[in-house]
């Protein structure tokens, strides 16, 4: 009885709103980014006639067989899909071609026992990086936790998980994050706990669009998803005159000074990048008559940034993006 009342609240535990909520607060706390309210509607403007659509794997980089492997290449893909730029030359892109390439040379390669198993430099080896990935003992460690936890739970399949999830993403970042220790990314901003859960959301949001929508990615409620805080989006953002820097912090990101994790300025920039593309996805919404989704923005935002050469990004070491 314990077991089932307390499998039920968490459940149906809103955790987006959380994400939502909890990322207001910093953007009304905020002492080095400020929300730029003019800038969201000038952004909002120029969208409101063509909200633009981004193809899901605009890039053709991404495996993809219509079944329950891309599950497995998705979740170890989103295991791994952070803090790219302590090497200059590596950067998202590799890591999914590497892995679609490892796929397509052996399908058993993201079976459960061997994600457990692997080493720095097998996992090197796969990605095809002639050196030591950024925090790869990290990303080592992670492998092995989903690993182990989907034979544990799961019978060795993400695919399962998300059969289990009954179509909603919220409960699939729900299950992800209680299952997979290494995907809970929140953090303490000011005494609040705040919620942001980048990886956990991402991996929802690239079953929908991998899928477009049907099958593994069909989600009934893919709008309660937000944006996923990483450094590509801020930077995004800024650049659009949505948010603004203090001197200090703009001098601190100029000049590719690291940004610790957890820090004041870290929280607010991805809280406020959060907050932000919320406004912007309701003022949108509104003028257009249309609902936008936050994921559909969030793949325009970020397609968009990967495609300036010169944006200059926080550098923040962390496991969570
Ligand atoms: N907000 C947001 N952040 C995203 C992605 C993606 C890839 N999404 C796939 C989904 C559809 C497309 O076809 C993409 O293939 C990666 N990232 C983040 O970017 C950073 C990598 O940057 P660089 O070092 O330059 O490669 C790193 O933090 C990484 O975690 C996204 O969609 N949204």
């Amino acid at each position: 009885m314990f077991l089932f009342l307390t499998l039920e609240r968490f459940s149906s535990s809103p955790q987006m709103e959380e994400v939502r909520a909890t990322t207001a607060w910093v953007a009304a706390h905020s002492s080095h980014v400020t929300v730029d309210s003019s800038g969201i509607e000038k952004v909002a403007e120029t969208m409101k006639d063509s909200i633009p659509k981004v193809e899901w794997d605009f890039e053709g980089i991404h495996y993809f067989d219509n079944g329950p492997l891309t599950v497995q290449y998705l979740l170890v893909l989103d295991t791994l899909n952070f803090c790219f730029w302590p090497d200059k030359d590596l950067n998202y892109d590799h890591l999914a071609m590497g892995l679609k390439a490892a796929l397509q040379n052996d399908e058993c390669a993201f079976d459960a026992d061997r994600l457990q198993n692997y080493t720095g430099p097998q996992l090197r080896e796969l990605v095809k990086w002639p050196r030591p990935l950024p925090l790869e003992d990290e990303r080592i460690r992670l492998i092995h936790e989903v690993g182990f936890e989907l034979e544990r739970s799961f019978d060795g399949k993400a695919s399962n998980l998300v059969e289990s999830c009954s179509k909603s993403a919220v409960k699939l970042v729900a299950l992800i994050t209680r299952h997979f220790p290494g995907f809970r990314d929140h953090t303490v901003y000011k005494g609040h706990q705040v919620f942001l859960y980048k990886r956990a959301q991402i991996f929802a949001a690239d079953l929908w669009g991998a899928f477009k929508g049907q099958e593994y990615g069909e989600f009934n409620d893919i709008g309660s998803i937000t944006i996923f805080a990483d450094y590509i989006v801020p930077a995004v953002l800024h650049q659009l005159g949505v948010l603004r820097y203090s001197s200090a912090l703009a001098t601190i990101i100029e000049t590719n000074s690291e940004i610790v994790s957890g820090s004041e300025e870290e929280v607010e920039l991805r809280a406020c990048s959060v907050y932000a593309v919320e406004k912007m996805r309701e003022l949108i919404s509104k003028k257009s008559g249309k609902q936008v989704l936050s994921v559909e923005l969030d793949l325009w935002l970020w397609s968009f940034g990967i495609q300036c050469p010169y944006l200059q990004h926080h550098r923040t070491l962390s496991i969570y993006y």
